[in-house]
């Protein structure tokens, strides 16, 4: 589904960010992105948004490249971002409308997917309300469903549960995997491990630009030589040097 093949990349060609990274992520998979602050995980997700060229190497979503077809390239993902961005003018219902809209999703599908979305995420009292009068983990789930609203085939969600009360999280969580289950492919940028480790299926583990371990959780405790070691323990692990220990 997603496919990262030797990508280096970055804000500036004297200096990559990111250096020969490469990883997939799959039909019915919950890949976790993790790393440490600066490790890389937004710049990655900015190159598979197509927002930002690759130095070299490639990144493919059903095996085109953004630069192949950029609105067929668009339309097969949905990105939920770690900040929301909604617009002033326009009420919670306007904000589904217009991304179904976008996604030429059918009237009738839109609204039936919309009113359970709605229900799943206790908003329907506030469909006509205006973003200025939400909190701000009202704001991440419009973001949160607006995504849900396209059933696409692959989900980029940069920390998606910050902000977000326990319902909300447990709404995010049931609702990701049901998509999962159908089919999608899901790559999740997040820091807690706690719940990276309940529903991700591999993970990626980003330092200093590069790959420096991936796999299943089995497959890393293995690597690291720790049956019984937890993501934290084997993030810890991986990470140390930067932080001196
Ligand atoms: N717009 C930018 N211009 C230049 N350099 C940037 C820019 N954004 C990020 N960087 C640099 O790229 C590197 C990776 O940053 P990135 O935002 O990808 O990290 P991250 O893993 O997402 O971190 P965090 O967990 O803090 O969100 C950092 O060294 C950062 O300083």
């Amino acid at each position: 589904m997603l496919t990262i093949e030797h990508l280096t990349g970055g804000y500036s060609p004297k200096k990559p960010v990111l250096h020969d990274v490469s990883f997939t992520v799959n039909k019915q998979e919950i890949v976790g992105l993790i790393g440490l602050n600066g490790a890389g995980k937004s710049t990655t997700i900015k190159h598979v948004l197509g927002l930002m060229d690759p130095m070299s190497g490639d990144v493919r979503i059903n095996g085109l490249a953004f630069a192949d077809d950029a609105d067929t390239y668009r339309r097969s993902f949905a990105y939920i971002p770690e900040t929301p961005l909604l617009y002033d003018e326009l009420t919670l219902w306007e904000h589904l409308r217009l991304t179904s809209v976008a996604y030429g999703i059918d009237d009738s599908v839109f609204e039936e997917r919309a009113e359970r979305l709605l229900n799943e995420f206790n908003m329907a009292k506030m469909k006509k309300w205006y973003p200025n009068h939400f909190s701000k983990g009202m704001r991440q789930k419009v973001m949160i469903m607006s995504a849900f609203l396209t059933e696409p085939s692959l989900y980029v969600v940069d920390e998606p549960i910050v902000g977000l009360d326990p319902v909300g999280i447990t709404s995010f969580l049931n609702w990701i995997s049901k998509m999962k289950d159908r089919g999608a492919a899901v790559l999740m940028s997040t820091h807690i491990l706690a719940t990276a480790e309940r529903y991700c299926d591999r993970f990626v583990i980003l330092h200093q630009g590069q790959v420096v371990l991936a796999g299943t959780l089995a497959d890393m405790r293995e690597a690291i030589g720790k049956p019984d070691a937890t993501l934290d323990d084997i993030y810890i692990e991986m990470t140390k040097e930067e932080r001196h220990d």
